[in-house]
């Protein structure tokens, strides 16, 4: 460690020093997330967007509704947003902030909106049961969620309706997102079906533009009665409320977005089965939209992000992110014979087609 020229002390001094950096960083990660979700709840980024150009700290300490004794509170989370690429500081214009790619997801009024998505997962609900993790794994329970809440996640998203609606509203910007591109991108997976079952498909986004972009194409969303209850369907759309382990309508095809991460293998392969058992014979198959994690780390970030979506489903449900095989050993379980996969179709996502 230590040689004559004293290079090897000086090296490890700096591990040393990265490395208690490193542990700094991790443990303060968090403030990425809660500086996110604060410009979010401010309405930051609309703000900005409303203004029309570059707005400086005083511009903006004026335009949201805080205490203007504390906009040096207002600077240091932008500075945190500017670092993390939230948003961009316009030199010429007095230092003034500017909207980024990133940002523009999080305005409110835009039809692929990410901000009821951030706003869900970063609830308190959601995020306690983290803080159970080390227990968990020592307990007799479910998952985190479960040790934290005393019930599971869907059981209390049946009861309370706060908690309910901010999930549907999560679950459905997203479905704004995707159903853009599954609709022109990958065209070819619904063309040709006559009817379609979106099984746990929330409230009806996606199949609403599936079934816009298709009229032909009856749809049928099927999900639980707080979920579906009340909602009304269009000319191609209805409204099914069930239980997917029970009973799933016959269709063409069963679609299936992010439904099976959020479950074991074994219950993955119980709804599969009743899949196979819903679809048309002869020409009738199964649509997952689900990420496929890699066996080799090609996109640093992409990988971390989908290492943290596989803790999500524990801590939360009882699902997990699998690989190519493991989604090949599940199909082959639930009685399917083939099945084709067009990767990151949807960016972190693949859409995967599963015949009999
Ligand atoms: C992660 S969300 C996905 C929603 C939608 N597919 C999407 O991607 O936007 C899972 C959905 O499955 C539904 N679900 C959970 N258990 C179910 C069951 N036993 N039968 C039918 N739907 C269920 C939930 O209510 C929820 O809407
Ligand atoms: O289906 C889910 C559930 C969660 C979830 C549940 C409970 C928690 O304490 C944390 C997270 O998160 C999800 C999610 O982030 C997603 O993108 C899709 C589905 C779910």
């Amino acid at each position: 460690m230590a040689s004559a020229n004293g290079v090897g002390v000086e090296s490890s001094r700096k591990e040393l020093l990265d490395a208690q950096a490193h542990v700094y960083n991790h443990t303060f990660n968090f403030i990425n997330s809660m500086s996110l979700n604060c410009a979010i709840q401010l309405g930051i980024p609309d703000i900005i967007h409303k203004h029309g150009k570059p707005m400086t700290l005083s511009q903006l300490a004026d335009a949201l509704p805080i205490n203007k004794a504390k906009s040096h509170g207002l600077f240091r989370v932008m500075r945190i947003l500017v670092h993390s690429k939230f948003f961009n500081k316009d030199v010429d214009e007095e230092e003034a902030y500017c909207l980024t790619q990133a940002s523009r997801l999080l305005l409110r009024d835009d039809p692929i909106s990410l901000a009821p998505y951030v706003i869900s997962m970063i609830d308190p609900i959601m995020m306690d049961p983290f803080h159970n993790l080390s227990e968990w794994l020592q307990d007799e329970c479910l998952n985190p969620f479960f040790t934290k809440h005393g019930k599971t996640f869907w059981e209390l998203a049946g009861v309370d309706q706060n908690l309910n609606k901010k999930f549907n509203e999560a679950m459905a910007c997203d479905a704004g997102f995707v159903t853009s591109i599954l609709t022109t991108d990958c065209r070819q997976v619904f063309e040709g079906l006559e009817s379609m079952v979106d099984v746990g498909g929330g409230t009806g986004e996606t199949a609403k533009g599936i079934a816009d972009a298709f009229p032909g194409l009856k749809c049928i969303v099927l999900d639980l009665p707080h979920v579906v209850g009340g909602l009304e369907g269009c000319e191609n759309l209805r409204f099914f409320s069930g239980d997917m382990f029970e009973s799933i309508p016959n269709a063409d095809a069963i679609f299936l977005k992010w439904i099976l991460h959020d479950w074991s293998d074994e219950d993955c392969v119980k709804i599969l089965k009743k899949c196979k058992e819903a679809i048309t014979p002869n020409g009738g198959k199964v649509i997952i939209v689900e990420m496929i994690l890699e066996d080799q780390i090609e996109d640093e970030k992409a990988t971390q992000t989908q290492f943290f979506f596989d803790v999500l489903m524990m801590v939360g449900l009882t699902g997990k992110q699998r690989s190519e095989k493991e989604w090949s050993q599940l199909f082959s379980a639930a009685g399917f014979g083939h099945y084709k996969m067009t990767p990151a179709a949807l960016g972190l996502r693949s859409v995967i087609e599963v015949f009999p």
